[in-house]
């Protein structure tokens, strides 16, 4: 059976490898993440990018009040991130929300990585280049990049809710409405060519981080 178009794998030797690494909130991806840059992945940071497009200046901002209104900004300018949050994530966001905010932020946030990878494929044609993102399964069919391979990094759901709360500072509420908003796990182990499970120890988890890492680096 012929793959799927967003598994298609380029032709080796001419490009490097492209990575697609997601997974549900807190359930790891940074921790991997951080694991293939140090073993020389080149990273794409989309959750980064995120911020970056809201920053007082950037492109987002104007649209985004001009579709909330002035109450999402802070008095000194900036995304009043929590107000937002609650907005298209609490119990009484607006349908449709969610899905307006990305349209606004997510073409700016595939046109800055596109630019990233650009520049760093002109320097090293053959690294490994990492797309870290959360919501891949969600955009598959209209994010502008097609992945070598996909990895998805999961725990289970009570984990990452008890990781949101000890360490973000959410309450249950916010973490358990974070996850209602995201593809389901099985949706994410759909579009993966691999599976981390996050809730093994960490040394065992880089192992099998370390292994993926040298077949992408062999075929790059
Ligand atoms: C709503 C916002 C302001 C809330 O900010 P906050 O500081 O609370 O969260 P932060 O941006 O750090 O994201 C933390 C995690 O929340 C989850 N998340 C973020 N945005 C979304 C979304 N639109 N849908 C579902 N989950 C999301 C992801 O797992 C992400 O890793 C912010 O998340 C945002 O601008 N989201 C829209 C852009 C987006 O899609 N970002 C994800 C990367 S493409
Ligand atoms: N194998 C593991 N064993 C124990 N704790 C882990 C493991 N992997 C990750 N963690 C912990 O889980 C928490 C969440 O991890 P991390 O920040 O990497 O998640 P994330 O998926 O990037 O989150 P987000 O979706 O918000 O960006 C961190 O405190 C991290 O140290």
């Amino acid at each position: 059976m012929p793959l799927p178009e967003y598994r298609r794998r380029y032709d080796t030797g001419v490009h490097g490898m492209r990575i697609g690494l997601t997974g549900g909130i807190a359930a790891g991806k940074s921790t991997v993440a951080a694991r293939l840059a140090g073993l020389g992945a080149f990273l794409i940071d989309y959750d980064a990018l995120a911020h970056a497009v809201v920053e007082p200046g950037g492109a987002a901002l104007p649209e985004i009040v001009g579709a909330f209104g002035a109450d999402a900004l802070n008095a000194d300018g900036t995304l009043n991130r929590a107000w937002m949050a609650e907005h298209v994530f609490g119990p009484s966001a607006a349908p449709g929300a969610r899905e307006h905010l990305d349209g606004i932020e997510h073409p700016l946030i595939y046109r800055e990585a596109e630019r990233l990878e650009q520049q760093e494929r002109a320097s090293r044609p053959h690294a490994v280049i990492v797309h870290d993102i959360p919501l891949l399964a969600e955009v598959i069919d209209s994010i502008p990049f097609r992945f070598d391979r996909i990895v998805t990094v999961e725990a289970p759901e009570e984990t990452r809710i008890e990781r949101m709360i000890e360490t973000r500072g959410m309450t249950r509420r916010q973490a358990c409405d974070r996850i209602r908003h995201q593809s389901s796990e099985a949706q994410r182990r759909a579009i993966a060519n691999d599976v981390i499970d996050s809730d093994q120890p960490l040394e065992q988890m880089f192992e099998q981080v370390d292994r993926l890492y040298s077949q992408w680096n062999e075929k790059a």
